[in-house]
């Protein structure tokens, strides 16, 4: 069966003989047949065929055209990518300009000659593959998470879903994870796939600038609010307004000013240091920590108020050493990277090199392996990176390698355990094939270990 044959046809018709004709005319496409508006709808509905031939003429008052051009306004309705070709009697150039005006791609006279009815249909299945693989082609171009972000691990390729998902919202957004996991980056593509993406993205550390001075960097302060406050100046809330704040670190909040940005998530209003009048502001926060919040909770430490505020939608990020593959794909991205960089772009990764970067832990993730590929493209003196280069001999051999069985067991299971979930496609009952065991045995082992089924 040729792939031609496989596509689909839609004719509506309600003379038998005539959708006989019709059909010995179109033996190259599989022809869906309809009598009247409701069949050709549901037809629509079910298989929406690319292509439809309809008379106007239709039951139950196949005299007028009133059927015709309803069931032509609805399937423009239902699956406007449709070309429709409308059969029309002679004289009829009236109706044939109103089918037109309505959304149909052609129209043809009735008598009609196969032949060229054929090339008007095979024309149509034509532009309609055009404007489908033109559609493909613009999505591709809108900027989307995985635009700056390595990975081919299954839970960061969920994960950068789920921001696409939220992304065009304006819900905030909480980012765990490690230091070094990736958490501004993530917070950047939450901007980037928002309406926002044309507006200032500005991120703040509250763990890196003193406690006395985050309320006047956070919400600004007037001129005269405290010695040395020369002129007005502008918080790093009010700099994102209409665009995208990154509060990182958000577990160093000092409690003072978790009441303060509490209320400014309640009623979206801030007053600058040294200021009386409220200032509306509008912008989607993104907040991040590498911090158990649950536990600052616990401890006092964290407004369990202000965490369901900026928990609406909440991502972990998983450090790099339980991502499958990353670190290896990672570690050649960046080498190509930095050795561009360097006019050395014949500088590449012995195998040895990515053997210690895939077992490495990287307690530092990404961050770590980004600096530690930087040292070794600029330090090298080959073309070729060796272990000793990236500086894993040592790591490697000391820290790296867990000396007890049972902790070697695990990890080597666990990685199975994960690389035949994603082989499957999720498919548990596959994964378990997959690994030689039950579906009960691979449970209670993703149960032991912390996976999601
Ligand atoms: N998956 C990835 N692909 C490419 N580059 C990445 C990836 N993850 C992180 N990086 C890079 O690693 C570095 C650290 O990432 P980032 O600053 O986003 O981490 P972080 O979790 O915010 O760290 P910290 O908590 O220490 O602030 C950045 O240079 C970032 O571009």
């Amino acid at each position: 069966m040729t792939t031609e044959k496989l596509r689909q046809l839609l004719v509506v018709e309600d003379d038998p003989a005539l959708q006989k004709q019709i059909r010995w005319s179109f033996d190259q496409y599989n022809v869906l047949l309809a009598g009247d508006r409701e069949s050709a709808l549901s037809q629509i509905r079910r298989h929406t065929p690319a292509v439809v031939t309809m008379d106007l003429g239709l039951p139950p008052d196949a005299d007028s055209v009133s059927e015709g051009f309803k069931l032509l306004e609805q399937i423009m309705a239902t699956a406007p990518d449709t070309k429709i070709i409308v059969l029309t009697g002679q004289n009829e150039q009236a109706n044939a300009l109103r089918a037109i005006a309505l959304g149909a791609y052609d129209f043809f006279v009735k008598p009609f000659d196969p032949e060229i009815l054929n090339l008007t249909v095979e024309r149509a299945f034509r532009f309609y593959d055009l404007q489908q693989e033109n559609r493909r082609l613009q999505a591709m171009q809108q900027p989307d998470v995985l635009g700056t972000l390595i990975t081919r691990d299954p839970e960061m390729l969920r994960i950068c879903r789920t921001i696409e998902k939220v992304a065009p919202t304006s819900a905030t957004v909480l980012l765990l994870g490690e230091s070094g996991t990736g958490k501004e980056l993530l917070a950047r593509g939450v901007h980037n796939a928002s309406p926002r993406r044309d507006t200032r993205f500005i991120a703040i550390n509250c763990a890196a600038i003193p406690e006395n001075l985050l309320e006047s960097e956070l919400f600004g302060y007037e001129k005269g609010a405290f010695s040395g406050a020369a002129k007005t100046t502008l918080g790093k809330i009010e700099m994102a307004n209409k665009g995208t704040l990154m509060l990182d670190e958000i577990g160093d909040l000092p409690l003072a000013l978790q009441s303060k940005l509490l209320r400014f998530l309640q009623e979206r209003v801030i007053e600058r240091v040294g200021g009386r009048q409220e200032i509306p502001i509008d912008v989607r926060v993104v907040c991040a920590t590498h911090q158990d919040l649950k536990t600052l909770i616990r401890e006092g430490r964290f407004r369990e108020d202000l965490y369901y505020r900026l928990a609406e939608i909440v991502i972990m990020i998983p450090p790099l050493r339980d991502r499958i593959g990353d670190a290896a794909l990672l570690a050649h991205a960046l080498v190509r990277r930095f050795a561009s960089e360097q006019n050395r772009s014949s500088l590449s990764l012995s195998e040895e090199a990515v053997h210690a970067i895939s077992a490495y832990p990287w307690p530092g993730n990404v961050r770590e392996l980004e600096n530690c590929l930087k040292r070794a493209t600029i330090m090298a003196e080959g073309n070729s990176l060796s272990v000793q280069d990236v500086g894993l001999d040592d790591a490697f051999e000391e820290n790296a390698m867990p000396l007890d069985l049972r902790t070697i067991r695990d990890t080597a299971e666990r990685k199975a355990i994960i690389a035949a979930v994603s082989r499957s496609n999720g498919n548990l009952a596959r994964a378990a094939d997959l690994l030689g065991i039950s579906r009960p045995t691979l449970y209670d082992l993703m149960h032991k270990f912390g996976l999601k089924t």
